[in-house]
């Protein structure tokens, strides 16, 4: 099955090199390798990557931001579960299975929803700056992007939420009592999750931090508390 969504997704890279990408309102990997058709030409992209470990608020400031700030948010863990649940989905019982072990989802399904979601509102919103949330989150994750899209886009910066691990667990022990409804928010999963933070994506932190990308934010204050420091860092 990975094979041939690597064949499949260097097709749709191909395509999308070309910025022959027409783009579908429900997001797929499978349906964007069908619709390319027709030229068109967007502007570069402006991108803010957001990571921090699971339950570190990553979601709840972008929220805070798209509001402020005119971003449009991009969370790569929903649009893989869009995926997922997408009928007919080639990829669905994958991403499950990845999201359930705390693993990451190969990049080429996840830059692949990531580049469709772009294109789709800088077509119809013709806006231009996005949130790129909890991606890239491995080496894998990394090496596509730069490989697929680094050059296609402005990265400006990388905010990290800092916060410890007995805080973010109790938050997505809450998140999921609450009804998050997500297979990822029990302890087993959250152990894996975590493991997977520090073993794959600090590496990643520290790569952004070598080239001075990285903008650092104490996460352990209440939501609003956390966005005041959140807006100076795009207050232009
Ligand atoms: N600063 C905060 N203090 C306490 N709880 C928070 C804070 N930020 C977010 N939460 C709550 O913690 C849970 C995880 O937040 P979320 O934004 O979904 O994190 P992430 O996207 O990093 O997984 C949610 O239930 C959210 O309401
Ligand atoms: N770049 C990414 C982002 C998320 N995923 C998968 C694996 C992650 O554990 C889940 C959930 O990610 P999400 O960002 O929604 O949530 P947390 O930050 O873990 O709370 O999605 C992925 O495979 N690759």
């Amino acid at each position: 099955m990975l094979d041939n969504l690597l064949r499949l997704s260097s097709v749709i890279g191909r395509f999308a090199q070309k910025g022959q990408v027409r783009i579908l309102s429900k997001l797929s990997v499978e349906n964007s390798a069908k619709s390319c058709r027709g030229k068109m030409s967007l502007p570069k992209p402006n991108i803010v990557f957001v990571l921090g470990a699971p339950g570190s608020g990553k979601g709840t400031q972008c929220e805070k931001i798209v509001k402020n700030f005119g971003y449009v948010h991009l969370s790569a863990g929903d649009l893989l579960r869009e995926e997922r649940s997408r009928e007919g989905s080639e990829y669905g019982e994958l991403i499950e299975n990845y999201i359930r072990n705390g693993k990451i989802v190969p990049v080429d399904v996840t830059c692949a929803l990531l580049e469709n979601a772009m294109t789709q509102n800088m077509k119809v919103s013709g806006k231009d700056s996005f949130l790129i949330d909890g991606f890239p989150r491995n080496q894998d994750n990394l090496d596509g992007w730069q490989r697929r899209m680094s050059e296609k886009v402005n990265l400006k910066f990388v905010i990290v939420f800092n916060c410890p691990e007995d805080a973010c667990v109790e938050r997505c022990i809450n998140r999921g009592k609450s009804g998050s409804n997500r297979s990822d928010d029990n302890i087993e999963s959250l152990k894996k999750r975590f493991d997977t933070f520090i073993n794959d994506s600090l590496p990643i932190i520290n790569h952004y931090k070598e080239q001075n990308l990285v903008r650092e934010v104490d996460a352990t204050k209440n939501p609003d508390e956390v966005f005041e420091d959140v807006k100076v860092l795009f207050a232009d």
